[in-house]
This record gives structure tokens, sequence and C-alpha cells, in this order.
């Protein structure tokens, strides 16, 4: 199906200027008040589950993982689902989505997503720059302005799983979306990897991470975990696990792992034409490990479901 290309809002919602709109004391940026926090948990008290993507390395996967995800998830068409990239200076949603080159809508001082699907929302800092090839050079204090401002500002309705794409590593987007949302409740992290120590060794700095800041860990995924030639089904180790892989360190660790997901050149493909893989090739062995995960998270997250209270 393709995607709707214009967002919500009605008549009067003129296109948004580019870049975040000016704090109501005429700074550059809102950074919040003392009310913050209030607004924040006002805002996202109709987002049920809140699932954050990490990784230590770039490149390991991560975003086409969150798009992925938030494509399952999205097939049950009785669940909405939101996905919010906060890649600040690299956002990849907008095109793996099929919306590059949107911007974002505002109406009242309020921001709508764009819809992929009826049931599937999507916002990126990517809708706010002029051009997919601009870079954002901000220090902290501007992107976390910007972050608050997403969560805050943006209409997400009821939304029965939020999906957010984070940038590589550890950095003050990260605290400040695990400060932010708090104000609410995440469910977990996902942390993606390949099985290449280098990029293992990032995610244990990972883990140390969402221990420090008690953000439950849902699990691992090691993604680029084999290649298995469509012409003569031999498997080839592209990324060798010369330490064990992410099974290892997940034992280790006292983390689950919640599977492996294999190369397939398919799904740059299908990513690039901003289309879902899951839906391209539902038969491929990258897709069923992807079911197979996605419906772990799922599990996890109903478990772990708010008490009704908390949705309004
Ligand atoms: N299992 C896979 N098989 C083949 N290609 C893959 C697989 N997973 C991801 N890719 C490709 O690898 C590249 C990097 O993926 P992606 O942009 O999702 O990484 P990332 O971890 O989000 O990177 P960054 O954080 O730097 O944005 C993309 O071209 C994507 O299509
Ligand atoms: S395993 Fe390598 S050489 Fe053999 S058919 Fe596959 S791609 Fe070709």
């Amino acid at each position: 199906e393709p995607p709707a290309a214009a967002p919500p809002g009605g008549s009067g919602c003129a296109p948004r200027a580019r870049g975040p709109s000016p704090g109501r004391c005429g700074s550059d940026i809102c950074y919040g008040g003392s009310d913050a926090a209030a607004e924040l948990r006002a805002r996202l008290r109709a987002v049920r589950h809140t699932v954050l993507v990490l990784s230590g390395k770039g490149g390991v996967g991560k975003s086409t993982f969150s798009a992925l995800l938030a494509h399952g998830l999205a097939a049950d068409e009785t669940k909405q689902v939101a996905l919010l990239d906060i890649d600040i200076c690299g956002p990849s949603i907008p095109k793996m989505m099929g919306l590059e080159g949107e911007q974002v809508s505002e109406c009242s001082n309020i921001l709508f997503v764009f819809f992929f699907l009826q049931n599937l929302g999507v916002m990126s800092v990517g809708f706010l720059l002029s051009s997919p090839d601009d870079a954002v050079i901000w220090r902290g204090p501007k992107k976390n302005g910007l972050i608050k401002q997403f969560l805050r500002d943006v209409d997400w309705g009821e939304v029965d799983y939020l999906i957010v794409d984070t940038p590589p590593g550890t950095s003050d987007e990260h605290l400040s979306i695990v400060q932010y949302l708090s104000a609410t409740h995440i469910d977990g992290a996902v942390i993606v990897t390949t099985p290449q120590e280098v990029s293992l060794q990032d995610v244990r700095k990972e883990i140390n991470f969402c221990r420090k800041v008690k953000l439950p860990i849902i699990g691992v995924v090691e993604n680029m975990s084999g290649f298995v030639c469509p012409k003569c089904k031999n498997e080839s180790q592209i990324f060798p696990p010369t330490t064990g892989g992410a099974e290892k360190m997940c034992q280790n660790l006292s983390v689950s792992l919640l599977g492996k997901v294999p190369l397939d050149p398919q799904i740059g493909k299908s990513c690039d034409r901003g289309q879902s893989f899951l839906a391209e090739a539902p038969e491929s062995p990258a897709t069923l490990s992807y079911r197979k995960i996605i419906q772990k998270i799922q599990e996890y997250c109903e478990q772990h479901h708010l008490p009704e209270e908390k949705i309004m």
C-alpha cells in the first residue's frame, strides 16, 4: 500500500517552518519549564508500550530493525503503532518508510505524525531538515530540547506501541529520552549488534548504560548473522563471531538473545525503496527470524503492560 503523503491536520494547518519552533520565552527552542514533566505525561498518557532500539556501533542494522519492528507490529490492524526517529545526526527512517522529503506539519503548536499505513505513524527529525543531505551539528542541550519537543508537541494519539530509533552509542540523546519517557513508562530496550567482537564490545557498554539508568533490557538481536547463498544454500559467516558472538555474550551477562537475523541483500533494496521487507519477502529466512523476534518483544510487552489507570 503506498504511503499517504499528507498528514492529518485539517485545512488550517500550514506546513511547519524548517527547524525546531521557538519556545514561548522567545529563545531558539523551548527546553521546558517546571511543568514540563506534567506536559510530557499528559501528551504520552495514551501510549501503552514504549520500546527503545539501541546499538553500540553504527551501521549494524538498528534503524532497519526499528522500521521492521514497527511494520511487524502494525501487521495487526487492531494495534496503533508509532515510530519515532531521534537519530538527529543521521535520520534514516524517512527513507526507509518511503517518506523522504516530507516536512512536518503543525497546527496550534501541535505537530502531526505522517502515516505510512492507517495504523502506523512516523515522526523523524529528518522531517525538520530542508534536504536529506543536510547535516545537523548541534550541541547536547539543543538536541535534548528537540527530543523533548518531539515527545511533548507531537499529537501521538492512542498508541499501542511507540518504537524509538536512537542514535548509535550512549550519548546525551539516550539520557534525555530515558529521562523524558520515564515520566510515563518504558517497557525496555532492544539492542542490535553484529556477531563481530568489535560490535559486541560496544554492546557491553550499552548493557551497562541500561543497568545504570535502570532501563530494562528486553534482549539482544544478532543481525547480519551468517549468509545463506541463495544458489548453493552454503552458509558463510561474513562477520565471524570470534568470541562466540551475541549468544555467548548474552549468557555471560544474563541477557536474553531474542534471535539472529541473517544477511539478505533484499533487506537493503526494500528499505531503499521505502517498502517493508517483511511484506516483500514473506518466506525468506530473515523475515521468519524478524517475525519470531517481534513476537517475543510483543509477548514481553504484554507481560509488562501498564496498570489500567495509565491508559486513559
Ligand atoms: N540483515 C541484513 N542483511 C543485509 N543488509 C542489512 C541487514 N540489516 C541491515 N542491513 C543494511 O545495512 C545497512 C545499515 O543498516 P541501518 O541503517 O539499519 O544501520 P544502523 O545501525 O541504524 O546505522 P546508523 O545507526 O549508523 O544509522 C543498510 O544498508 C541496511 O539496509
Ligand atoms: S556459496 Fe558462494 S560460490 Fe557458491 S554458489 Fe553461493 S555465492 Fe556462489
